[in-house]
């Protein structure tokens, strides 16, 4: 594949760890390519591309007009003829004409030919209308796509590969279709679907071959691990997780087919396509994320439905998909104990067609009835703890008391200058972007290079300056991670920044957006009253964003200046009530370090609107990794507040009276003074 030179930004997601036999790419060591190549990159960080000046659908129609070029308009692109295919190419295989074979998405105006395959930015589409260099127009490409440089490893793994029924043991290969739960799958779908197997590695492989049969672009290993009785799967992709666009299944779809099914997972698909004989097409990673350069291979399809799993997190991810491919043509498979995965769906001997046939349509006006509403509400119930959010792994305590991380709220961070917000916050955010979280930053105050130098010391947990040899291990394992940084540094505006997120959101499947901090959105109102209304406006934009991106703001806002010996209450949160009215989760960092000695500090859930559990716990930081934890002999642990008289619960009980025993909520709901945060730092 071939693209522009200023088109593409990097995808990432975590890869499962994987075991001894792998090699550090997940490769089996017999077939690890030699030495790691190290690429060498302008843009280190996997800063978001962010086009100058956000395009909108109808800016595009009006360009396209006004150069005289014709369109036709999709689900979720705009079809115009290609200036990048030769007149001699107009004709594909079966004599139909594929003038109208560029894609152009309606929100972020990237381009995809479908004929050549060349895509970039919508600036690049414009230079090459107005015929300005890049040598577009002329179907010029400039460079290549990384991919390339696998091609060898693809080929090597894939000739290496065979059917599964050409395994000369068939107890192995019995063994192999259990473990992957394919007894019930036929060779004749493995053969249509062109699935292999690698017995160095006892790993399915999945082919990604180009679209019209040009050749193979990429391969997914699928390997399964026995933990106790429960298969667990390890995905691995070459190319990386970032470069993989694989629909699976997309050889197999016909010009003229108009409905699909789309899943989670190629076995998924498989079981599909065999029990109901509808097209189907897997994602290539699976819930994590819809890339929108997908999206012009679906733009056929009058109808999709999503099928991608049994659980809430499949169901949240649907919804979300479903937007952009655009909800109307889209039902849904609601999760349920009779509506598992569609492969688990077959070995049940469930009747797939018509679980098909319950999909729930995704789009509803918006005044809805209990009706519509019953089925989620249902599927809440019956999944408390999924619908409780995403659990940290370095703070149970957290989980304790905020019960975890949900998509869609709002979640303000405060507590003294110099405290450790940022270095907490960063743990905070990585302990999730770890479990699949896809998060981006927006740090304001410090440099990307150096928050990311503090994540990756925290995802190490120690000093790296000292054990440089392991650099590129860790950071191989950190730049699979799906994290995203803004390019912001300074002060910015607000409706800039809000453009960036909702194209994060649109691009990268953000579930979670850190900005530290709100004062750098502020402008440069000197009076009080005015920076109260600002910041008000802003603590609304973030809010609504949160709601309508379903999408979790965690939202850093500094202290008003207190004297320092007094702790931090909500109402010490720097402007009117509305910060904290808004907020679905207040969080401060108690700074009591004249009580506690250096190092300690007290983490307090002062709002909590899931489940209004509030409380407080210890934690201790640690200089060499900069993460924080509980402290492990301690006798202050997690105690919940139930309001400014007395505790509810403790567990297990403090020793010393004093470190928290004062700390109780004051939720007033009253606009304290309007007085200046605390803002003597300047920006590092
Ligand atoms: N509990 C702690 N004890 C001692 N040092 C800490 C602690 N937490 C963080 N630090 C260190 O203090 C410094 C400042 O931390 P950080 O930037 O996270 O604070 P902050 O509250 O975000 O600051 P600001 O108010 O300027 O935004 C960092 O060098 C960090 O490593």
């Amino acid at each position: 594949m071939w693209v522009l030179l200023r088109s593409g930004c990097p995808l990432r997601i975590l890869l499962p760890l994987r075991g001894s036999w792998m090699s550090r790419r997940g490769l089996p060591r017999n077939l690890a390519p030699g030495p790691p190549r190290r690429r060498y990159r302008k843009e280190a960080l996997p800063a978001l591309e962010v086009p100058v000046l956000p395009v909108t659908a109808t800016e595009i129609r009006q360009y396209l007009r006004a150069h005289g070029i014709p369109f036709q308009d999709g689900h979720s692109c705009l079809r115009a003829p290609s200036p990048f295919v030769g007149a001699s190419k107009l004709k594909d295989q079966t004599g139909a004409t594929t003038s109208f074979s560029l894609f152009i998405d309606k929100t972020t105006g990237r381009f995809l030919c479908m004929t050549s395959l060349a895509e970039g930015s919508w600036e690049d589409f414009q230079a090459s209308v107005e015929g300005r260099g890049d040598g577009a127009r002329e179907g010029v490409l400039l460079s290549e796509a990384p991919e390339a440089e696998n091609s060898e490893e693809v080929r090597r793994i894939w000739d290496r590969a065979i059917p599964l029924w050409e395994l000369p043991e068939p107890e192995e290969a019995q063994l192999a279709r259990v473990m992957f739960g394919l007894t019930k799958v036929t060779d004749d779908t493995l053969k249509r679907f062109s699935v292999r197997y690698l017995r160095p590695a006892r790993s399915l492989v999945f082919p990604w071959f180009s679209p019209g049969g040009l050749g193979l672009r990429g391969l997914k290993l699928l390997g399964a691990e026995d933990q106790g009785g429960r298969v667990h799967y390890v995905e691995t992709t070459i190319p990386r997780p970032g470069s993989y666009h694989n629909l699976f299944g997309l050889p197999l779809i016909n010009r003229r087919d108009v409905e699909v099914v789309l899943t989670s997972r190629e076995l998924d698909s498989l079981a599909l396509n065999q029990s109901t004989g509808l097209p189907t097409l897997a994602l290539p990673r699976g819930t994590a994320c819809l890339p929108p350069a997908l999206l012009p291979y679906l733009e056929q399809f009058r109808r999709i439905v999503l099928w991608l799993g049994d659980d809430l997190r499949s169901w949240e991810a649907a919804k979300l998909f479903a937007r952009k491919l655009n909800p109307k043509r889209c039902s849904l498979v609601r999760p349920g104990d009779q509506q598992p995965s569609p492969l688990e769906a077959v070995n049940q001997g469930l009747n797939l067609s018509r679980i098909l046939r319950t999909a729930l349509p995704a789009w509803h006006k918006s005044i809805v009835s209990f009706r519509q509403l019953r089925e989620e509400v249902l599927g809440e119930l019956s999944n408390v703890e999924q619908a409780a959010g995403v659990r940290w792994s370095r703070f149970p305590d957290l989980n304790r008391l905020l019960k975890g991380h949900r998509k869609g709220e709002l979640t303000v961070f405060t507590g003294p200058t110099g405290s450790g917000k940022t270095t907490f916050i960063s743990e905070y955010a990585l302990d999730l972007c770890t479990q699949g979280v896809n998060t981006l930053w927006g740090s304001f105050e410090i440099s990307n290079v150096r928050l990311a130098r503090v994540m990756l010391t925290q995802f190490a947990v120690g000093r790296l300056e000292e054990q440089l040899d392991k650099y590129d291990e860790w950071a191989d394992r950190f730049e699979d991670l799906p994290l995203y940084f803004m390019t912001f540094h300074g002060q910015q505006s607000i409706r800039t920044v809000i453009d960036t997120m909702q194209h994060a959101v649109y691009v990268y499947d953000i579930c979670h957006v850190v900005i530290d901090n709100l004062q750098f959105m502020m402008g440069h109102e000197q009076l009080s009253t005015d920076r109260i209304a600002a910041q008000d406006y802003i603590v609304g934009a973030f809010r609504k964003f949160a709601t309508d991106s379903s999408c979790h703001v965690t939202l850093v806002i500094h202290p008003r200046k207190e004297d320092d010996d007094k702790e931090l209450q909500t109402a010490s949160i720097f402007g009117s009530a509305k910060a904290s009215q808004e907020a679905d989760n207040v969080l401060i960092l108690q700074d009591r370090k004249l009580v506690t000695g250096p190092g300690k500090r007290y983490l307090q859930v002062s709002k909590n609107r899931f489940d209004g559990d509030v409380g407080v716990f210890p934690l201790e930081f640690n200089k060499n990794s900069l993460t924080f934890c509980i402290p492990p002999k301690s006798k202050a642990r997690l105690k919940k507040i139930k309001d400014d008289n007395g505790l509810v619960a403790k567990k297990p009980s403090s020793g010393k009276k004093g470190a928290m025993s004062q700390i109780s909520e004051t939720c007033s709901g009253q606009a304290p003074n309007p007085c200046q945060p605390d803002l003597s730092k300047p920006s590092r």
